[in-house]
Order: C-alpha cells, then sequence, then structure tokens
C-alpha cells in the first residue's frame, strides 16, 4: 500500500513539475527576456522563503534588465510581465488606461467574496475592486480628495501633530532615542483615526487602545488566513469552504471598524453635527453632494492625469461603502505615511547639511517659531518636498505597481501582445535607482527633484503614488500630512543618528510596506 501511495504522490508531483515546465514556456516563445525560475516558485523564490525583501528582490533585476523595456517573471506557473520603461509605464498607466484599468484579475478578488458581511466589506474596498464597479467607487470618492478639501483637513492633522510633538518632548526629557516608524506611526494612525473614523485612536495617550490593537491585528497575516487562502486556490476549495460557511477576511476586527464607522454617522446624524472631516465628506459624496472645487492647479500633472471620465451612478452606495473606504483609507495611509516620515527623520539625522537647509527654509518661510505652520506655508516649502520626494524615491513604501490587463494589448514599437487577463507589474524600484533617470541614484539627494531636474525627466520614472486614474487616492492627504509633521519636527529639534540603529540597514522581508529590520532610531535635541 505504501508503495502504492509513494508511487502515486511521485506521478503527481512529476505531473505538476511537467505543468509548471510547460508554463514556463510562455515568454521564451514569444522572445521576451526571463528571470529563470525555479520549481516551484518561481522567478521571485523570495515572495515565498522571505529570504529578502520584494524591493530588493525587484532592484537586483537591474543588472540582467536595465536595457530591457521590458521582461518576464514567473509567479509559480503564473505570468507576469514586468516594465521597467518609463515611457511604456506611462502609456500602460495613463495613455492606454482603458486597457489596463484593473489592479489584480477579477478573479483574484472573486476568490473572498463569500455572504459573510467583513468579506463584503473587504471585496468592496476601492484597492481590491475591478471594472465598473472601481470605476463608480472611484469617481464618487475622488471629489473629497483635492487640495481644496485638503486644506480643511489641517486642523486635525495639526492636533495630532501636536500629540507627536509633546510624545518627543518627552523622549527628550528622558534622554532616550526613539524608533522613528513606531513614533511616526502612532502619528499617522492617529490622523487617519480622527479624519476617516472620527474617532481618537488615542496611540500616543493610551498603550491599551483598542483601535490601535484591532488596526494592527489588520496588518498581521495569520497562518489560518494562509490555510484558507490556499484551501480557496485547490479545485473545489471554494466550494468547500462556502458549504462550511467560513469568512475569508478578519471579521473580529472589520465589525469593530464597521460599528465605530456606524456610531459615527449615528451620533452625527442624531446631534446634527458636522466635522468636514472624511466620514462627512463620504456621506456626502454617495449622496452625490460633493461639489468640486472651484480652482483647479493647472500646474498639478498627478491630477490632470488621474482624470477619469466616468459619472457615478447615483444611489448605488449605501453606509456600508464608507466603512470599506474608511478602512481602505487606513490600511493604504496608514504603514505607507508612517513608514516615509521615518525614513526622512532618518535621512535628514544622516545628512545635517540637508537637515540645516531645510530648517533655514521653515524659518524663513514661517518666521516666529510659535506660531502653528499653516497650509500657506508648507505649500511654499519647495526644499521640503524635494526631500519628501527624495525619500519616496530612495526607500520606495511600494515598489511595484500592479495592473491586469482587461483586453488585448499590443506594445507600441514591438511585436508583443499582452494577453487579456495578463498582469503588468511596473518595477518603480529599478526606475528610481535607474541612473538614466537620476543621476548617482545610491546617494540620497533632495537636488534630484528641483524644478529643473524634474523638468528634464520623464514623470513616469518617479511612480512612489503609482500614476494615472488608478494612482494613490490619497496622495495630497499623505503628502500634507507628512509635511507639516517633518516642518514640526525639524523646526524644533536637531536630529542625530542613534547607536541603535542597526547599520547597514537591511529590509524586513516580511514588512508589507517596505521598512528595516531592526529599527531607524535618532537623538532629538530640543531647540527652544
Ligand atoms: C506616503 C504615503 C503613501 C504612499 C507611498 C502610497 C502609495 C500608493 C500606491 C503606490 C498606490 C497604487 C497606485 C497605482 O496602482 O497606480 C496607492 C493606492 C491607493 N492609495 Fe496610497 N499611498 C500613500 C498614502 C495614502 C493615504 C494617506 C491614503 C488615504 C488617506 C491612500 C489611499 C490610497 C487608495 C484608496 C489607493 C487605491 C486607489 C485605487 O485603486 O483607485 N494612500 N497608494
Amino acid at each position: 500500500m505504501l508503495v502504492e501511495i509513494l508511487l502515486l504522490i511521485g506521478t503527481a508531483l512529476l505531473a505538476i513539475y511537467g505543468y509548471f515546465q510547460w508554463k514556463w514556456t510562455y515568454w521564451s516563445t514569444r522572445g521576451v527576456y526571463t528571470i529563470k525560475p525555479s520549481f516551484p516558485f518561481g522567478s521571485i523564490p523570495s515572495f515565498f522563503t522571505k529570504s529578502r525583501h520584494l524591493n530588493d528582490e525587484f532592484l537586483s533585476h537591474s543588472e540582467e534588465t536595465k536595457s530591457l523595456p521590458y521582461y518576464g517573471i514567473y509567479f509559480m506557473a503564473g505570468k507576469i510581465l514586468v516594465v521597467n520603461d518609463a515611457d511604456l509605464a506611462k502609456n500602460i498607466l495613463i495613455k492606454d488606461f482603458d486597457y489596463f484599468i484593473d489592479r489584480n484579475g477579477a478573479a483574484t478578488n472573486n476568490l473572498f467574496a463569500t455572504k459573510h458581511r467583513s468579506d463584503i466589506i473587504w471585496t468592496t474596498q476601492m484597492t481590491n475592486a475591478t471594472g465598473e464597479m472601481w470605476k463608480n467607487l472611484r469617481s464618487t470618492f475622488s471629489p473629497i480628495f483635492t487640495s481644496g478639501k485638503m486644506k480643511a483637513m489641517m486642523a486635525f492633522i495639526q492636533e495630532t501633530s501636536d500629540k507627536l510633538i509633546q510624545a518627543i518632548d518627552a523622549k527628550v526629557t528622558a534622554s532616550e532615542d526613539f524608533e522613528l516608524k513606531e513614533m511616526l506611526g502612532k502619528y499617522s494612525m492617529d490622523t487617519i483615526a480622527s479624519c476617516a473614523f472620527g474617532v481618537d485612536a488615542e496611540s500616543f495617550s493610551n498603550k491599551d487602545s483598542k483601535f490601535v490593537e484591532y488596526a494592527s491585528n489588520i496588518f498581521k497575516g495569520t497562518k489560518l488566513e494562509a490555510i484558507k487562502f490556499l484551501i480557496v486556490l485547490l479545485p473545489f476549495g471554494k466550494a468547500l469552504l462556502k458549504s462550511l460557511d467560513v469568512p475569508m477576511t478578519k471579521v473580529t476586527e472589520t465589525e469593530f471598524f464597521y460599528d465605530a464607522v456606524i456610531a459615527s454617522l449615528k451620533h452625527r446624524r442624531e446631534t446634527k453635527t458636522r466635522r468636514n472631516d472624511l466620514i462627512d465628506l463620504m456621506l456626502d459624496a454617495i449622496k452625490g453632494e460633493v461639489a468640486m472645487d472651484e480652482h483647479k492647479d493647472e500646474d498639478d500633472q498627478f491630477e490632470k492625469d488621474a482624470a477619469l471620465n466616468h459619472v457615478p451612478k447615483k444611489g448605488e452606495f449605501d453606509e456600508l461603502v464608507i466603512v470599506a473606504t474608511a478602512i481602505v483609507l487606513m490600511v493604504a495611509g496608514y504603514d505607507t505615511t508612517g513608514t516615509t516620515l521615518a525614513y526622512a527623520c532618518y535621512q535628514l539625522s544622516k545628512n545635517p547639511d540637508i537637515q540645516d537647509r531645510l530648517r533655514a527654509e521653515i524659518e524663513e518661510v514661517t518666521g516666529d517659531s510659535d506660531k502653528p505652520i499653516n497650509y500657506e506655508s508648507i505649500q511654499k516649502m519647495n526644499y521640503l518636498d524635494q526631500i519628501i520626494s527624495e525619500t519616496l524615491r530612495f526607500c520606495s513604501p511600494v515598489a511595484i505597481i500592479q495592473r491586469n490587463a482587461t483586453k488585448d494589448y499590443k506594445i507600441p514599437g514591438h511585436d508583443l501582445v499582452i494577453e487579456k487577463g495578463n498582469d503588468v507589474w511596473i518595477n518603480a524600484m529599478q526606475m528610481h535607482f535607474n541612473p538614466k533617470y537620476y543621476p548617482n541614484p545610491h546617494e540620497f539627494n533632495p537636488d534630484h527633484f528641483t524644478k529643473e531636474a524634474k523638468a528634464n525627466r520623464n514623470p513616469s520614472a518617479f511612480l512612489p503614488f503609482g500614476q494615472g486614474p488608478r494612482g494613490c487616492l490619497g496622495m495630497r492627504f499623505a503628502l500634507l500630512e507628512a509635511k507639516l509633521a517633518l516642518a514640526n519636527i525639524i523646526r524644533r529639534y536637531n536630529l542625530h543618528p542613534s547607536e541603535k540603529t542597526k547599520e547597514p540597514i537591511e529590509l524586513d522581508p516580511y514588512a508589507g510596506t517596505a521598512y528595516v529590520k531592526h529599527g531607524l532610531y535618532v537623538r532629538a535635541e530640543k531647540r527652544y
């Protein structure tokens, strides 16, 4: 019997091996250079083995592929075209967006679709939605992220920034170096909780905060989820889980955020109060009552490229979509912004000349150090903008911009047709470190983003927020939040490197948003 079982397993393994080898001929038969796959994981085994972070993995393709506009990889048996070239990226993300509306194929999103409320909430999220559903969501909620609306968020962000300064003051008083992501993640969490949920997450003041506990659970993958995902990929796996009535997403945490948003909405309805935060704006948006900004910034290329010619269907959404969108704003905005700020402070601590130049700009724009920094002052700080951009180039929290072809697409100037259903990943990481676009790319230098440098470069060679109609919805919010915190920190403190940072820094292979394994520390010295 044992021999038969072993023979059966051996035959099945051989069949799978043969199937993979057959699948792995896809790119070579089309003349596309391929990163050699290895059985069973394919071309990016570190995704599974966690031997290095995906940012490092994709940067490591540079040597082999730097002169190519695109190349092929295999993710297990799946085929993915990876794009290296800014002109082609621009076509995919903006010019020919109509072929690449989806981020992932509809099939991926459907894997999570059960009748459980938490699954409905997660499959209704903008980041995951596909086709018409995404178009309706995006065109409904885009008007609340315009520059005019962001100005109104300033009061809430200023409030959380004050808490951040108090927390750093406490570290200075205690003569303690501190970990940057921990500190700035609290700021980012409190800001998004205040604006998108209308609650105080108490990240700085309450170590038992339920909001923080459940939010951090959302970012943690569990073994049970991995098992459920593997089962769902098997033939009849989804039907099996369905018959057992198993939800695919985190029920307790999702229900907690559902209750928080619904309670905020109920309270506002009953007390007839308005805070003009993102919750109020989302409620206006589903009723079709958000006015567009009268003034449009004609110089804002990101905004122009993001234009989506679609009128949302009236009455399409109910309050559940506000819950889904509040959660997506937290998921998309918390870690990314906290990480960016942590890297920026770390780089400034290591580059005192850049730090001094920034401080001089802040003092020149704001004058009196006691006056709160306002929205207009932030817009005048060009060097601050350069520093944030360089941080996002040098330490991109997200290295790959994903799209899925919704119809066959012939690459202009090439014979290759990207077939309907194919995944296309744009390797932002490789572009950010390509000397063709950035001289001395391995040097942290905010002058990579002077007006002249930007004018001489293809804008699609800088993709920390993606680009086009599906680019980051919260970019303006993130930039405002990051700039206000950084300006307040640099005005008040000199930042010094800390011996607690383990150099050279190494990315944590388990981190979803790229962050370092052993933390980034600084010592703050109060200036006044
Ligand atoms: C420094 C901080 C941030 C970075 C680096 C970042 C980066 C990104 C990237 C790379 C994408 C994919 C874009 C694409 O596929 O073209 C994205 C999408 C998105 N981001 Fe951000 N993000 C940040 C902050 C935020 C914040 C604060 C919010 C909300 C308040 C937000 C909301 C979103 C949403 C909703 C999407 C999905 C858009 C869609 O599918 O239509 N992000 N972000």
